[in-house]
């Protein structure tokens, strides 16, 4: 069974089979040379492959029939040659084939990574993480194996077709149509075994899926299914998955219990076919033995390849596909792209939100609606409200990890939009609720910020935070690999690497999304402590979830449905009769004192 499938949706027409064809030749550029290796390569070998049934042809009709051992020496010679000739070529196509297709699939997975590493929030919102992955995976997995055998062997195969074909209606165009009259059934049986083998696979492909997720789910729903006794229930629903895989997997099998016998058959029909007419032909002295010998021998080298082009159809096609979607993403434009006569980002300045309204997806209601706000510098704005209210959003926004859909963002009169991405990212940070952490040390975490950071700046950054003793007394220090078991970090933890990044990152602006998870009262009063550093001498807007934080900052803003409602120091906003803020202080701090 072939290893590649394409479903109907992914197949591709001629036309665009042309192009995704073009655009590959084009980056293969630094291949050229080995390609044309390649090619030189492929036609010796497949020469070699033809040359064996015409010394036999020789040694026969020279040697044998004219009782001739030089001449029977000379071609068996000349044949051995050829074998080892053939021999050392086939190995050296195989490299050089794989170096090519090896080095265009690297070369692809680069390019892939990198613009996904581009790609701004949108493309992020719109795809599954899951689709994205398969583009890395699957779509390049289905090349893999074309690249490695399929690729070599569909162009050899057409090859070795077309010249035997040739050579042979040279040699004698009677007993080639004799070969020819069982072609039709093996092309027509070569297609519909194409066809099916193509659907099944997919069957298979999906119920291998089916059972997998099946035993996913069992494994992590286990001691629930345990709890209340579902253990046969869920043994005998395996069961039956497992059931259906079984006959999808026997449906190939049989289609390949078909054809393959099929093939064979009319190969030895064909044999029998040349024998019978070959025969007649040299009886009556119009052919040579040797020329009969040569089509019996030549046989396979019609059959074989037929054969392996029926399998090998779907692998390319659903290379082919592959390669598509790997362009098509490639295509994906950048949504926050940079302007081309951007300028940078003065080094200190207000923020300006104007007239901001913005949704996620053009066929999505806006999430924030007329949103007026200036954030002096040096100010500290905490922006409080329920959830969904619009907070993050407006948050990102002042980050540009999303550009409004009305109205304009602005920094020291700059609109984001105008802003190089590098000043943007040096004027404005954002530390999120959860910090990702990535593999390697505590030290290489907090590096994330600014690569080129010395230990001495890292270090600074901490202790600017005052939690660099904190990572020291661990027993690896700042060395510490924050991934490794045992000695993963607490949230709270997380969170200073978090912010630690940020103080490397030594930006004007800091937007900060307070943690919600709830900490030990000894690390909340460390963390605390850490945020109260960090929005020092900066212009800060904080997505404030404790009240606390908003107590503490210069003004408060209200964010309910998409709207800034209020926006005012604390002390107004408690004493506005009816105010909103008013009413959610009042509900935190009776919250505060129910759990106290
Ligand atoms: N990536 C997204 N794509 C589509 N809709 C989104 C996306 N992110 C958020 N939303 C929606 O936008 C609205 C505002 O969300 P946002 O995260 O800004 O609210 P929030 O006030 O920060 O809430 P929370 O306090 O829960 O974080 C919500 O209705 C949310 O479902």
């Amino acid at each position: 069974m072939p290893g590649a499938a394409v479903t109907e949706e992914d197949r591709l027409d001629a036309k665009a089979a042309g192009q995704v064809m073009r655009r590959a030749a084009r980056t293969m550029g630094p291949y050229r040379a080995r390609l044309w290796l390649a090619l030189g390569l492929l036609v010796t070998f497949t020469l070699c492959t033809i040359a064996g049934p015409y010394l036999v042809r020789y040694g026969i009709d020279h040697g044998i029939r004219d009782g001739d051992g030089g001449a029977l020496d000379l071609a068996v010679g000349a044949y051995v040659a050829v074998a080892m000739v053939g021999f050392f070529v086939n190995r050296a196509q195989i490299v050089v084939i794989s170096q090519v297709g090896e080095g265009f699939l690297r070369d692809m997975r680069n390019r892939v990574f990198d613009h996904l590493m581009r790609l701004s929030m949108p493309f992020y919102d719109r795809e599954k993480a899951g689709v994205v992955v398969s583009r890395m995976t699957s779509d390049i997995d289905s090349m893999q194996e074309l690249v490695q055998q399929g690729l070599l062997q569909f162009v050899s195969s057409i090859l070795l077709i077309v010249l035997t074909l040739v050579l042979l209606a040279l040699t004698s165009w009677e007993l080639l149509l004799v070969v020819a009259i069982p072609m039709p059934f093996v092309i027509l049986a070569s297609i519909r075994f194409q066809r099916d083998s193509n659907q099944a696979y997919l069957t298979v492909r999906d119920r291998i899926g089916l059972m997998l997720s099946h035993l996913q789910e069992g494994l992590s729903g286990v001691r629930v299914i345990q709890a209340y006794g579902r253990e046969t229930v869920e043994t005998d629903r395996f069961a039956h998955r497992n059931k259906t895989l079984y006959r999808a997997h026997m449906r190939s099998v049989w289609i390949q219990a078909w054809y393959l016998p099929v093939i064979e058959l009319a190969g030895t029909g064909a044999t029998a076919l040349v024998v019978f007419v070959g025969g007649r032909l040299v009886i009556e002295d119009s052919l040579t033995v040797g020329t009969v010998a040569l089509f019996v021998l030549s046989l396979s080298n019609l059959f074989d390849p037929v054969q392996q082009l029926s399998q090998l159809f779907n692998q390319v096609q659903s290379g082919g596909a592959g390669l598509k979607k790997l362009y098509e993403l490639l295509d994906t434009d950048v949504d926050v792209p940079e302007a081309p006569d951007a300028v940078a980002l003065p080094a200190a300045g207000a923020i300006a939100v104007a007239g901001v309204g913005f949704a996620y997806r053009p066929d999505l209601d806006p999430v924030l609606r007329d949103v007026d706000l200036t954030v002096a510098t040096g100010e500290r704005l905490a922006l409080v409200g329920p959830t969904g209210a619009g907070k993050s959003t407006l948050a990102k926004l002042v980050a540009r990890y999303y550009d409004p859909t009305d109205g304009t963002v602005s920094f020291g009169g700059v609109d984001l939009r105008r802003a190089t991405s590098d000043s943007l990212r040096q004027r404005i940070a954002v530390v999120p609720q959860e910090g990702f952490l990535f593999n390697g040390t505590i030290r290489d975490n907090v590096r994330v910020a600014r690569a080129e950071a010395s230990d001495e700046e890292v270090e600074a950054a901490l202790d600017a935070l005052g939690v660099r003793d904190r990572f020291e007394a661990l027993p690896e220090g700042l060395e510490t690999e924050v991934r490794e078991r045992g000695s993963r970090l607490s949230a709270g933890e997380k969170q200073l690497v978090s912010m630690a990044r940020a103080a490397l990152a030594d930006p004007t602006v800091l937007v900060l999304d307070e943690a919600t998870s709830s900490l030990d009262p000894g690390t909340e009063a460390v963390v605390e402590d850490a945020v109260e550093r960090l929005m020092e001498g900066r212009t800060t807007i904080v997505i404030a979830h404790r009240l606390s934080t908003a107590a503490r900052a210069d003004r408060v803003g209200v964010v309910d449905d998409g709207r800034l409602v209020e926006l005012g120091s604390h002390d107004e906003l408690l004493a506005l009769e009816g105010g909103r803020y008013r009413a959610l202080y009042a509900a935190w701090t009776a919250g505060l004192a129910a759990t106290a």
